[in-house]
């Protein structure tokens, strides 16, 4: 990666930061320590991705920044709105249209149709308009599918199917948790390309978590989590930065002026 393309995204609006976040499980009589201090701020249209191995709490901090399990202490801040202080319905609402999820699993729903399961996220919001279903199993290569059920569908074809559906509400962050877990080799590889095609054309900030290094490479900004700390992959040097720990400034400070307003 070249300096203009790094100092391009530096540039970039801030859409969704953590600051000293903190999370522990706890098990029986002992409190096991997960993150111990994650500060990261992600910017529009950038492909993050977070490498690790089985355990480091990858899905641990995807959880977090989706607002789907709550810090021990840290801010998930969303257009420099800590999303702890909003309701749960509008917490649910704010997933919904701004992050859109793709798990390992693929978690499609059984009963549905591939395009039912598309279009499921805008029918939970009342939109019933099926085009738009259509026109992403088209992006996804899936229109010869659409009335199969998951369990007609191969593994790659149901996580196709899952990547249109995370879009179905043109979120601006997509979340990705071992997107290729199920997946050969060779399909995985095809299906992260279409990931990776995808948020590109569509401008959106994508955080990939993945055990793979093959994979972890292929994101704009590389990060590793590791002893509870996101460190940054230099790829000029290969060596990791860490960059958790006390911030400098609040993040409320870093982040640019005008995104205070949304929402
Ligand atoms: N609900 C829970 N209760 C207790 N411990 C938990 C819970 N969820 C996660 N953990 C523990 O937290 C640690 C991190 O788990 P997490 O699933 O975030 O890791 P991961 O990096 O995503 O792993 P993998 O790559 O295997 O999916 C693990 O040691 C796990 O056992």
């Amino acid at each position: 990666m070249n300096e203009t393309v790094n100092t391009q995204q530096g540039e970039r609006p801030p859409i969704l930061a953590a600051e000293t976040l903190h999370k522990s499980f706890r098990t029986g009589s002992a409190s096991v320590p997960v993150l111990t201090g994650i500060d990261v701020v992600f910017r529009e249209g950038v492909c993050y991705t977070i490498q690790g191995v089985s355990g480091s709490g990858k899905t641990t901090l995807l959880h977090l920044l989706a607002g789907l399990e709550d810090p021990d202490t840290g801010q998930i801040l969303y257009r420099n709105q800590d999303i702890s202080r909003f309701s749960r319905k509008r917490l649910a609402a704010w997933r919904g249209r701004a992050i859109g999820l793709v798990f390992q699993a693929y978690h499609l729903l059984p009963e549905l149709t591939a395009l039912e399961n598309v279009n499921l996220p805008a029918m939970l919001f009342g939109q019933r308009d099926p085009k738009p279903g259509w026109e992403l199993l088209e992006a996804v290569g899936m229109t010869h599918r659409w009335q199969h059920r998951p369990w007609e569908l191969s593994g790659g074809e149901q996580q196709r199917v899952a990547i249109a559906r995370a879009l179905r509400n043109d979120p601006e962050i997509l979340m990705a948790d071992e997107p290729t877990g199920n997946l050969d080799e060779e399909t995985g590889l095809e299906v992260i390309d279409l990931l990776l095609d995808l948020q590109k054309s569509r401008g959106k900030t994508l955080v990939l978590a993945t055990h793979d290094p093959r994979l972890a490479q292929k994101g704009d900004q590389q990060l590793v989590l590791t002893g509870g700390k996101l460190e940054r992959v230099d790829p000029t040097s290969a060596a990791s930065v860490p960059i958790s720990g006390p911030p400098k400034h609040s993040l409320e400070s870093r982040l640019e002026p005008e995104s205070k307003t949304y929402l």
